[in-house]
């Protein structure tokens, strides 16, 4: 059956490119738009020829906005060293990230990703998703899904996923049961602090005069009073979890435990500084960003039937397969969460400074020192690059049915560059497969036996908040409804 018109997100209202004056630039056009900046941005992307804009703001300073294929594999790929992460992102991420892998370029970027790739080969991602995905689905998601279909009650789903990858993300970076998704829904001080952390570091970036936060940070008030009781919470906990692995690790002849963190104290890093810095920068990659993904996944499938009940077919014909294999053949299902996140990305927008001046294949001149973002929100919704259905959650776009007789799916995967949603290149995402392997987990878990009904106001459409990962705003009300065995 071919998809209904109504599961679509709103469309974008066609605009034209924003005014530009002298010396002020377009600052004007966008203070207005500072409340919905990556809408803005996608609309201007739309009508830009190229798929790119130069945004002039005040007194010169520049920045280019792409949803260029060409372009996002020039900055990501062929010129990869003249494209960083650059100061101004690190220079803001700074307090909260460290000099850690997602806050690093050159050297120690190299040194760390070699290192923690071991984290993410075949035998780790195996007792991953065998042992820790699944004890948290069924000691702690299923009984908290059960009481509330059994007594009514209304989950913010997105808080249920969020707190679900954030025990999971601490149990691979730091060995640890962060205990966070239990039947009380629990404010922990760990993870309330790090929630803090995640929000003044992305008001940071959405600041109109930008250098603000410093000026508060120098006097120590407000917001970044708050960041830095938040960062100090933070470390401490971290430094008693590494104290207590060294002394762990110590007493041991062989490293059998398979975390991060092990592994890194293992390696001889034992500067505390270092290491707890990496183990937040995973804490942040893993924690929202596969509850982003969900979340707008099962919104999707709640206004798409036709599509949640090609998921459930296949969870069905697979249950009998042991874990892993099961979840690395959901093709369908794999398709689906593609398709979501063409249209709600967990990045929705990513950014790089460049070391040198350059020249962008469509003639965009680039100078030393110039922001370069590619925006997979934008990106999604390009007529060009998905044909003029875009705006559909079609999951059969990536996919070809077999010849042979059986017609099983095939997955279509697409350029990298074109769908940036993991980024691509030498930094592509390192927790791909993992974060891929969790969502099909969690939605066979959960699918097989219940029904995820949104609780979202008939003909409300939920609004997507870009921070440093995505969220859905206020949070996604649902209802759970027991399947008949
Ligand atoms: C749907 C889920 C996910 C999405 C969409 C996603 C997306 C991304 C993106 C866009 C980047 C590039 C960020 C940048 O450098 O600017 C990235 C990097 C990274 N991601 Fe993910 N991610 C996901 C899940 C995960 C998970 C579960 C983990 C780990 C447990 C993870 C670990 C990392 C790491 C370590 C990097 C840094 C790679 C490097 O700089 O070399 N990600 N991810």
């Amino acid at each position: 059956s071919t998809p209904k018109k109504q599961s679509s997100p709103p469309p974008t209202t066609a605009i034209g490119l924003p005014r530009s004056y002298p010396i002020i630039g377009s600052f004007l056009a966008a203070v207005a738009n500072r409340k919905r900046q990556l809408q803005w941005i996608s609309d201007i992307l739309q009508v830009s020829p190229s798929a790119t804009y130069v945004l002039h703001s005040i007194i010169g300073t520049r920045h280019v906005f792409t949803a260029n294929p060409a372009i996002v594999r020039h900055i990501l790929k062929t010129q990869f060293p003249n494209y960083g992460k650059g100061d101004y992102l690190t220079g803001t991420l700074k307090d909260f990230l460290g000099h850690s892998i997602l806050n690093v370029d050159g050297e120690s970027w190299k040194f760390q990703r070699q290192l923690a790739s071991h984290e993410f080969n075949t035998k780790s991602l195996r007792k991953f998703i065998e042992i820790v995905v699944d004890t948290e689905i069924s000691d702690r998601l299923i009984p908290i899904l059960s009481v509330a279909a059994a007594t009514g009650t209304v989950l913010d789903f997105q808080d249920i996923l969020q707190r679900f990858s954030f025990d999971n993300i601490c149990q691979i970076a730091f060995g640890f049961d962060a205990a966070y998704l239990l039947p009380s829904l629990p404010q922990t001080k760990f993870a309330q602090a790090f929630e803090e952390c995640v929000k003044i570091s992305s008001d940071r970036f959405d600041a109109i005069i930008p250098a603000m936060w410093k000026i508060k940070k120098l006097l120590n008030i407000g917001s970044e009073k708050r960041m830095r009781i938040a960062v100090s919470v933070i470390k401490e906990f971290a430094e008693n979890i590494i104290r207590k692995k060294k002394k762990e690790l110590k007493e041991k002849a062989s490293l059998d435990s398979v975390d991060l963190l092990s592994r890194f104290l293992w390696s001889g890093h034992s500067d505390e500084n270092f290491v707890t810095d990496i183990v937040i920068s995973f804490l942040l990659a893993g924690r929202d960003t596969t509850s982003s993904a969900l979340t707008w996944y099962l919104w999707l499938l709640s206004k798409n039937p036709h599509v949640e009940s090609e998921v459930l077919k296949e969870i069905k014909e697979k249950s009998k397969a042991p874990v892993y294999e099961e979840v690395k053949d959901m093709v369908y299902t794999h398709a689906s969460l593609c398709e979501s996140m063409r249209l709600y990305p967990p990045v929705s927008e990513d950014a790089k400074e460049a070391v040198n001046d350059d020249v962008l294949p469509d003639g965009t001149v680039v100078k030393k020192g110039m922001r370069v973002a590619y925006v997979p929100y934008a990106m999604g919704r390009l007529e060009t690059l998905w044909g003029s259905d875009w705006a559909e959650f079609k999951p059969e776009r990536w996919l070809e049915k077999e010849e042979a007789e059986n017609r099983q799916w095939r997955f279509v995967g697409r350029d990298a560059y074109t769908y940036p949603v993991f980024q691509a290149g030498p930094r592509i995402c390192l927790g791909k497969e993992m974060a891929f392997l969790q969502m099909k987990r969690v939605v066979a878990g959960v699918l097989r036996r219940f029904k995820v009904v949104s609780a979202v106001e008939e003909g409300v459409e939920p609004v997507f908040v870009p921070q440093l990962t995505s969220k859905m705003k206020g949070g996604f009300p649902v209802r759970i409804v027991e399947r008949d065995a």
